[in-house]
């Protein structure tokens, strides 16, 4: 085994053997007393390569997507897809953090059960392409899945003609019978749940013969630019989706080409990164960030600032500079800030918050109750026994200034969790997370990249990525 040493600017985990220091998930959250520089590349987007990996299902010729995430989300969707019918397979390719993949598409094939784990956009992608199948398909997943919200899905898929099985409580389990054809038409759901709902059924409605009309109902729509990127994703592939006025969609009956795509860098998944910069100063930079996008963690670019981070770009590298950042003597302003667009980014920022010598108000994120665990009630309950003096609102957080202590952290198999408590940690010696293998949801190289950023000296194996439990 080698001793990989963080020396230079950059990390990259599939340079060296590693052994990643995580022992049955027990992690303590480094400390850090100093500023840091660092320059960090991190893995492809989970939204964007699960997207990708749909369209090139659905597509009528072959796809390639170049630098994909490799994650336990996008491995669960590439085993739903290939049990579905569909051949994906691993090609060399010029990449710092696992194979391309080549995918051709075949047509849709039933008799099958689905595993979603925890991953939201195999729950809600998958069903209404698998009502293009000819049989049975079978949804299920882990436990902390069966109380995630499913009820939009099976009902739209109900109103579609589709013969859904399920037990009228709108959750997993069910199972649908697929003819080989949806007529499609048109629908109207309710998505204040999620905005997943309306992706799922955008990215198949091409292929259902009459096209989808979708009409959101539901007073409120999160994550708006998540349906952007699939507006954006079906575009690009030749399907134009219009929305006539705002909360509808229409989508026409058209082929979905295959297409070389390069997936661009997770911006969420850089949010605790850049955060670290703020808390424990100095710079964090990360490459390859698009010029333009519609991952939502572009708008750490307008949020971070709110905490007192320089952002600059030079090429397609981002820096945020923290100054001397909390630990070298710096304070944190308290925030009021909607997170409706981007409830993904809540959990670092609200631990942000947690270090802030001013009260902060986090709305627009009710819906994160839906999420890899109830969000808000976890939050309150982990930040609270570290000394923290937060409160659930019906839409959001409130934060009084409070200090915080050494203690344990559940991460309750939500990777955000886990990312939240890195980000406390390290200005609160000796936080103790309960499960860090949970980044393997999203950045199985989590910890790995977290101590490279810090300069710490990470010994790693080639094997790590399994002991991060995703494969
Ligand atoms: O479509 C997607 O890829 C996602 C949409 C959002 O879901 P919600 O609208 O349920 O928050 C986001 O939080 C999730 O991480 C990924
Ligand atoms: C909500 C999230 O995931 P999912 O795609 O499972 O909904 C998330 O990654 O923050």
């Amino acid at each position: 085994m080698q001793v990989f040493r963080y020396s230079g600017p950059e990390f990259n985990p599939y340079d060296s053997d590693r052994e990643p220091e995580v022992d049955e998930g027990f992690w303590v959250a480094p400390t850090i007393t100093g500023p840091v520089t660092a320059t960090l590349s991190l893995p492809g987007s989970k939204s964007l390569t699960n997207r990708e990996l749909v369209l090139s299902a659905l597509a009528t010729g072959p796809s390639i997507l170049r630098l994909p995430l490799h994650s336990r989300d996008t491995a669960l969707m590439i085993d739903a897809l290939k049990s579905l019918g569909t051949s994906i397979t691993e090609v060399e390719g010029d990449e710092p953090f696992g194979p391309d993949l080549e995918i051709v598409p075949a047509s849709f094939s039933g008799g099958t059960s689905i595993d979603c784990g925890l991953a939201g956009t195999v729950m809600r992608f998958l069903p209404p392409l698998a009502a293009l199948a000819t049989g049975p398909v079978t949804f299920d997943g882990d436990e902390a899945a069966r109380h995630r919200p499913m009820k939009t899905t099976i009902d739209s898929l109900k109103a579609l003609g589709v013969d859904v099985s399920d037990d009228g409580r709108g959750l997993l389990p069910f199972s649908l019978y697929g003819t080989g054809e949806v007529a499609g038409g048109e629908v109207a759901i309710d998505a204040s749940a999620s905005s997943q709902f309306v992706s799922g059924l955008l990215l198949s409605a091409p292929r259902f013969t009459n096209g989808l009309t979708l009409r959101h109902t539901g007073e409120k729509l999160p994550s708006l630019p998540h349906i952007e990127m699939t507006i954006d994703a079906l575009a690009a592939r030749g399907v134009a989706v219009e929305s006539p006025e705002p909360g509808v969609w229409t989508v026409p009956a058209d082929d979905i080409a295959g297409r070389d795509v390069t997936i661009e860098p997770d911006l969420s998944n850089a949010a605790p990164f850049l955060i670290a910069a703020i808390v424990v100063g100095g710079t964090v930079s990360i490459k390859h960030w698009p010029a333009t996008t519609t991952q939502v963690g572009a708008d750490l670019i307008e949020l971070l600032p709110l905490w007192g981070a320089k952002i600059t770009r030079d090429g397609d590298t981002l820096t945020v500079d923290g100054g001397d950042g909390l630990v070298g003597g710096g304070s944190l302003p308290g925030v009021d800030v909607d997170l409706s667009r981007g409830g993904e980014l809540a959990p670092a920022l609200v631990a942000l918050s947690a270090l802030a010598s001013g009260p902060s108000t986090i709305t627009g994120i009710g819906h994160l109750r839906g999420h890899e665990t109830d969000r808000l009630a976890a939050l309150v309950a982990e930040i609270n026994g570290l000394g923290g003096a937060v409160t659930e609102l019906d839409d959001g957080l409130h934060l009084e200034p409070s200090p915080l202590h050494a203690g344990q952290w559940k991460t309750y198999g939500d990777h955000r969790m886990a990312h939240a408590a890195a980000i406390i940690g390290l200005a609160v010696p000796n936080v103790e997370l309960d499960d860090v293998r949970v980044v393997s949801k999203t950045l199985p190289q989590f910890v790995e990249l977290w101590d490279a950023l810090l300069g710490r000296t990470v010994t790693v194996s080639p094997a790590d990525t399994s002991l991060l439990g995703f494969l």
